[in-house]
């Protein structure tokens, strides 16, 4: 038997990693003819051993180790070798819950999979829409003894059986449902154990949750593969490691996460696969979450293990709208947006992207386009760095003002008094207290004289956060160097998001002219020296009209520029106003 080694210096092929599929088709063809018999691995696609050959240039190590595993066993192949991170090999899609609600919404989607002609494919799944939902409620029911967690978990099984026995058939039915009533038996018993003691842990509670992703997961791959296709699916519990963070979110152990994936991936290589989103493990290999709605962030984890050339998020909507289109029905498609951007849309409200998505794929490139599933002709939004709206003319379109985002159930606390003016520390007691508490602050705004520190807390939060800092600071409000620790209750927050927005003077003028002229009081500013948005507190029963209003203004102005009527650059106070004053209002 030929070495590969001598068969590739007989071809005289020089690999290049840019020349790889072209090369590698014909490298393919040479181990074929001059290697064999070499004896084909069980469901390896061919990706996989063109990634070998890649490695042999790359790494001068490496080849021997390569050739004996390639020719002499070739069979096993070791995860060090396997370079499961090619970048751009991998196309990444995650389906929310809308999109694989019913079985007819499943075959569409493994439609749209089976369609895109990427090489290797992974898909991130939710679970099916409101079974999250219904899967807390399970464990609030039990918690509080109430029996009727049965009969729910009944429905459950019900609703998942039914949806199995539309889509699947033969031995990938029986699989399916021997695997789900050994689930359901499962959480019957840890349910029980929930209502007999009348609370559930952390970690009984994320278990129990993430059942929704492992079914939705397991059906969808069977889908894809009664076309014949060769599709695995993934808990990705067996790979997705995080850690808890202080505030109460996770953050990804990324190195020992890809150590598991290499190893998942040498047992079960596959061209297609199709992961479970939402769940991961501790690094003592507890179930987790990534918390709710965190599918998105599933994705793009993957997205940056796989080193994958694009994740696409289908959800119901074309793509990030300037506004949240139920409250803004004027609200334009923003056919690009930067990671910030993205970023700062979706921490102030626009929950079409959850915002730890972003941070996985921004450090390695990668674009995450949002598309519709009902729309599939649609382009979508891409988040890309750095993004370019141009029009034919080559001009870019790019409003100062992108989008806008709004987040309810707030309130603001006012920390206000002579005695914090010049006083080091203040604010870290302020936060520090805050922290104590575990409580999330939003925003905050501090008056230049130092005179007041106000912040936005969620509602739920905010009786403990003021308890907490009325006990911090009793002496110095019994003493009068603090006037008050004041909780102003039913805010919420607009804010005004665009990266061109910094250093672009009239921006803020234009936006507080829109709120004053709606008539809408501001309670508090803030705006981040990036510039990349201005964060004002109205009041809750304002918060729609205050959107439309800066909505319509800033994209009147975007209108008025693509029509030619004033050209890009400011769009101040001045001139636009007048116009739109006379002409439109
Ligand atoms: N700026 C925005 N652009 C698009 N959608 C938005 C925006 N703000 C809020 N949304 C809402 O986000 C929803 C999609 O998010 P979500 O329901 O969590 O999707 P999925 O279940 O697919 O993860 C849309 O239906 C839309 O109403
Ligand atoms: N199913 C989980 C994760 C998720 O992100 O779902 P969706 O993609 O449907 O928002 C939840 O509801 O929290």
């Amino acid at each position: 038997m030929a070495s590969l080694s001598s068969a590739i210096s007989n071809s005289g092929h020089v690999l290049s990693p840019n020349a790889l599929p072209h090369d590698a088709a014909k490298l393919k063809k040479i181990c074929h003819s001059q290697c064999r018999p070499l004896p084909r691995p069980p469901r390896r696609s061919p990706v996989f051993r063109l990634d070998f050959i890649f490695r042999l240039e790359r790494k001068e190590t490496l080849k021997t180790k390569i050739f004996t595993s390639v020719t002499d066993t070739a069979v096993d192949i070791s995860p060090e070798i396997v370079k499961l991170s090619k970048a751009d090999v991998w196309s990444v899609h995650k389906f929310g819950g809308t999109c694989v609600g019913s079985s007819e919404r499943i075959k569409n989607v493994a439609n749209i999979i089976l369609n895109d002609r990427a090489e290797m494919k992974l898909v991130v799944v939710s679970a099916m829409s409101k079974v999250t939902d219904l899967m807390y409620d399970l464990i609030d029911k039990a918690q509080s003894r109430d029996e009727s967690y049965v009969s729910a978990l009944d429905a459950i099984l019900e609703k998942h059986r039914s949806t199995a026995l539309d889509l699947l058939d033969g031995d990938n039915l029986g699989s399916f449902l021997s695997r789900l009533h050994h689930d359901i038996n499962n959480l019957k018993a840890m349910l029980r154990a929930i209502y007999i003691a009348g609370h559930a842990t952390e970690s009984f509670t994320d278990f129990v949750v993430g059942h929704g992703e492992l079914w939705s997961a397991q059906m969808l791959s069977y889908v894809i593969r009664k076309d014949g296709v060769d599709c695995q699916w993934m808990d990705t519990r067996e790979v997705l490691i995080v850690n808890p963070t202080s505030s109460n979110q996770v953050d990804p152990d990324y190195q020992e996460s890809e150590r598991r994936l290499k190893n998942w991936y040498s047992k079960n290589p596959s061209s297609t696969i199709v992961a479970t989103g939402f769940i991961a493990s501790t690094p003592q290999n507890i179930p987790t979450t990534l918390k709710r709605d965190g599918s998105d962030f599933s994705a793009a984890i993957m997205g940056a293990l796989f080193r994958a050339r694009q994740v696409t998020i289908w959800t119901d909507v074309d793509g990030v709208y300037s506004a949240d289109p139920r409250k803004v029905s004027e609200a334009v498609i923003l056919s690009t947006l930067s990671y910030q951007e993205a970023w700062e849309m979706s921490y102030f409200g626009a929950n079409v992207l959850h915002p730890r998505t972003i941070i996985p794929v921004m450090k390695y490139h990668i674009p995450i386009v949002i598309r519709n599933i009902f729309n599939i002709s649609a382009p979508g939004t891409k988040i890309c760095h750095p993004p370019a709206d141009i029009d034919e003319t080559g001009q870019s379109l790019e409003s100062f003002v992108k989008g806008f985002a709004t987040i309810d159930n707030l309130a603001l606390i006012n920390v206000e008094g002579t005695g914090m003016a010049g006083v080091p520390g203040t604010a870290s007691a302020i936060f520090g207290a805050v922290k104590d508490v575990g409580a999330n602050v939003i925003m905050i705004s501090q008056a230049s004289s130092e005179h007041s520190v106000c912040f936005a807390v969620p509602e739920k939060e905010v009786k403990a956060v003021a308890e907490a800092l009325q006990s911090r600071f009793r002496q110095a409000l019994d003493a009068g160097r603090l006037s008050q620790v004041a909780v102003i209750p039913n805010c919420s927050i607009l804010a005004a998001v665009g990266q061109k927005m910094a250093s672009t003077p009239g921006v803020s003028a234009t936006l507080f002219n829109a709120l004053a002229k709606a008539n809408i009081n501001v309670r508090a500013i803030a705006q981040g020296c990036s510039e990349y948005n201005i964060t004002v507190v109205v009041k809750r029963e304002d918060c729609i009209r205050a959107l439309r209003a800066v909505h319509s203004r800033f994209y009147l102005s975007r209108t008025t520029i693509a029509m030619g009527i004033i050209g890009p650059g400011l769009i101040g106070a001045t001139l636009l106003d007048q116009l739109r004053d006379q002409v439109f209002l």
